[in-house]
């Protein structure tokens, strides 16, 4: 294993994160640059990740902001090689960008299902393919780091389609660690639990509109599930991809681990 400062275990590597303007994305990218990576931080707008580019660059590591819509693949493409133009490579690639959708299954309509597969599941795949190829064109080792979920792991109510778009990303997840290996690619999931972002806002208010619950009680009922007693916050999320991110995983690929504070036991 190379020499590496455990201190800045990242210095000296570009990491492209998506979905990157707020919540888990911010972060990851967040504790990425802590870790001394260089960071181009991706979301539908390149303005609204400015603010995280402040963040990021007063960590004394360089960022870089585009605006991209992942379920396109030219624009993933495109951000690929922003990243490498503005920030000289890319050794790792986080697909964290993602939308929720709740709705029964008896109910939800083709438009919706539609635009949920191209953002949380061909997103994940056009960013695979894109830093693959840049990984092999670059003659470099990489890190792909894909968003999944507890509901990538238990198909849950109302969550039926979000979870099925996240039992792909491991699927995708898997397949690329296996054709991608001999090329020193890895490629990881994270799954996380109950993380207190807007997308969490979104859910229980969702579910208040079709279940007659209050607002905050599903929120309530899923954070009482969890062993550890408390919500996940982005932060808890960060520190397994940072983990993904370095060295200290160089030896495990095609695996969605779960970072939930004891939801779900697998
Ligand atoms: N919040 C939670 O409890 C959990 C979230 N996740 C996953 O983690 C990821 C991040 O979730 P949160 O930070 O909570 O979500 P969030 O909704 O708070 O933030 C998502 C970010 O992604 C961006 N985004 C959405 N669609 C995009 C697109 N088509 N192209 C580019 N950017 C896009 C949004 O603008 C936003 O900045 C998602 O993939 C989500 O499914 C997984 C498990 C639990
Ligand atoms: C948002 C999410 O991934 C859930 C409900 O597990």
């Amino acid at each position: 294993m190379a020499d590496t400062d455990p201190a800045r275990p990242l210095a000296g590597k570009v990491a492209l994160v998506t979905g990157a303007a707020r919540g888990i994305g911010r972060g990851i990218a967040l504790r990425l640059a802590r870790d001394g990576a260089d960071v181009c931080l991706v979301d539908l707008t390149a303005e609204s990740a400015e603010a995280v580019k402040d963040e990021v660059a007063a960590l004394g590591v360089r960022a870089t902001t585009v605006g991209a819509d992942v379920s396109d693949r030219d624009q993933v493409f495109a951000a690929v090689e922003r990243a490498v133009a503005d920030l000289g490579g890319l050794d790792i690639m986080v697909n964290n960008a993602g939308i929720a959708m709740v709705e029964a299954l008896a109910d939800v309509r083709p438009e919706e299902v539609d635009r949920l597969w191209r953002i949380n599941i061909n997103g994940v795949l056009w960013g695979i393919q894109a830093a693959a190829a840049t990984f092999i064109e670059l003659g470099r080792p990489g890190k792909i780091i894909n968003a999944s979920s507890i509901a990538g792991h238990d198909g849950f109510p109302m969550l039926g389609c979000y979870s099925a778009s996240k039992f792909a990303v491991r699927a995708l997840t898997q397949a690329a660690a296996r054709e991608f290996a001999d090329k020193k690619i890895t490629v990881n999931a994270y799954c996380p639990g109950v993380v207190g972002t807007d997308m969490w806002v979104d859910i229980d208010r969702r579910f208040a509109e079709l279940t007659g619950a209050e607002i905050g009680e599903t929120y309530d009922k899923f954070v009482s599930g969890i062993a550890l007693g408390r919500a996940e916050t982005p932060d808890d999320v960060a520190g397994y991809v940072s983990y993904l991110a370095g060295p200290d995983s160089d030896y495990m690929t095609g695996q969605a681990g779960l970072i939930d504070g004891g939801l779900l036991f697998r």
